[in-house]
């Protein structure tokens, strides 16, 4: 078999897991965030953690922010140990406005500012809508779309309001087609695109930035485990997505970095389409292999 030619600017550099990267080359400027402060939700974990890292890579002070304290202390001191910036980690719970308010107040105390809020938190799983319960649809509508909505809030009324910032939501392609097994994710990622444009156009002029990165599978996470990522690959099911594999999680950082930064100072209400052009064409092979599930457990 020929061998594949050296593949120039579309190569995966990533290691998959969840500690911080041994080695990484800059592409954009290593003081691109130098002094700023980042929020960043559910960033204790997979693309968050890795969001927070490239983050701090390039100059920026971070709060990581869930339900969960153990998780988050241990990732804080890995990230401030590998990047010598500071990281703090906060509990709060999306669904609450409460908490949140508590941790941005804490955030504030302690670095005095906030730029850059990374609503990141969702949760998910693979469920047929017959087998969804009206709760089940609820959690994830509260913990997805509200969960992005109170966070944006809370920041936007401490904060941004009077200085400004820069607000990235992490959606998913997956279900721009519509999929089965995936309606309540599907629809709460479909409502914070929309939220991104309605928030774009009434914080603007409070020079207030609302964008978004739209993933398509990215392995190496908690997400792609329970939505049958490994099963997919197994499968050949990214076979046709153009690029003809699951994306990784510094390069969805990559993207939220530029809609962050001032790199994309004249972008506001911009969907970011980030999965190497899955949603354009493989559609057929996503239900080929939502067949296979189902076909396994209806409760996965
Ligand atoms: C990755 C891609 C790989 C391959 C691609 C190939 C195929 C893809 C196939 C389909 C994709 C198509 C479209 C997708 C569209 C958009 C989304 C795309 C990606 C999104 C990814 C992610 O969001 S990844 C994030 C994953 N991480 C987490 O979920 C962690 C956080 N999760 C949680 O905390 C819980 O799981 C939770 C969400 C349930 C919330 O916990 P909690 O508040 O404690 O709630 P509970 O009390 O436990 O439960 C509440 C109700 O929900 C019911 N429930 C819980 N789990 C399930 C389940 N597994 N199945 C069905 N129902 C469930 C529970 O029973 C409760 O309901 P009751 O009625 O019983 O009260
Ligand atoms: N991996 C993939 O293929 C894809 C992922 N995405 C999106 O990427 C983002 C990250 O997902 P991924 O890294 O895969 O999965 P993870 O499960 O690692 O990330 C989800 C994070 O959200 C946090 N979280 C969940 N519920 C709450 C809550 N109620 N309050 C506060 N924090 C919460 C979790 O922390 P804790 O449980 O400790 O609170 C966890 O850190 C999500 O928005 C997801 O929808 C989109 C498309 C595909």
């Amino acid at each position: 078999m020929a061998e594949k030619p050296q593949l120039v600017n579309n190569s995966p550099e990533d290691i998959e897991t969840d500690e911080c990267m041994s080695t990484y080359t800059h592409i954009y400027s290593p003081d691109l965030l130098i002094d700023q402060v980042a929020f960043i939700t559910g960033g204790g974990s997979g693309i968050g953690f890795r969001i927070a890292e490239i983050l701090m890579r390039h100059g920026c002070d971070t709060v990581i922010a869930s339900r969960n304290l153990e998780k988050l202390t241990e990732a804080a001191k890995k990230l401030s140990s590998t990047t010598g910036r500071r990281c703090l980690p906060f509990t709060m719970d999306v669904r609450q406005p409460e908490t949140i308010s508590a941790a941005v107040d804490e955030t504030l105390k302690t670095f005095g500012r906030v730029d850059i809020l990374i609503n990141n938190a969702a949760g998910n799983f693979l469920c047929p809508a017959t087998s969804l319960s009206f709760n089940a649809f609820k959690t994830v509508m509260e913990i997805d779309t509200m969960g992005t909505f109170n966070t944006s809030k809370v920041i936007y009324d401490k904060w941004f309001k009077d200085h400004g910032g820069s607000i990235v939501n992490i959606s998913a392609t997956l279900g721009y087609r519509g999929q089965a097994l995936q309606v309540h994710a599907g629809s709460a990622k479909a409502a914070n695109d929309a939220m991104t444009r309605h928030l774009a156009v009434e914080w603007g002029p409070s020079g207030v930035r609302v964008n978004t990165v739209a993933p398509g599978p990215i392995s190496g996470t908690e997400g792609y485990r329970r939505l049958g990522g490994s099963l997919a690959e197994s499968v050949g099911a990214f076979r046709s997505i153009p690029l003809q594999r699951a994306g990784n999680k510094t390069e969805m950082a990559h993207a939220v970095l530029f809609l962050a930064s001032r790199a994309a100072s004249y972008v506001t209400g911009a969907i970011l389409v980030a999965d190497g052009g899955a949603w354009l064409t493989s559609a057929n092979d996503v239900e080929r292999l939502l067949g296979i599930i189902s076909s396994r457990s209806a409760k996965l």
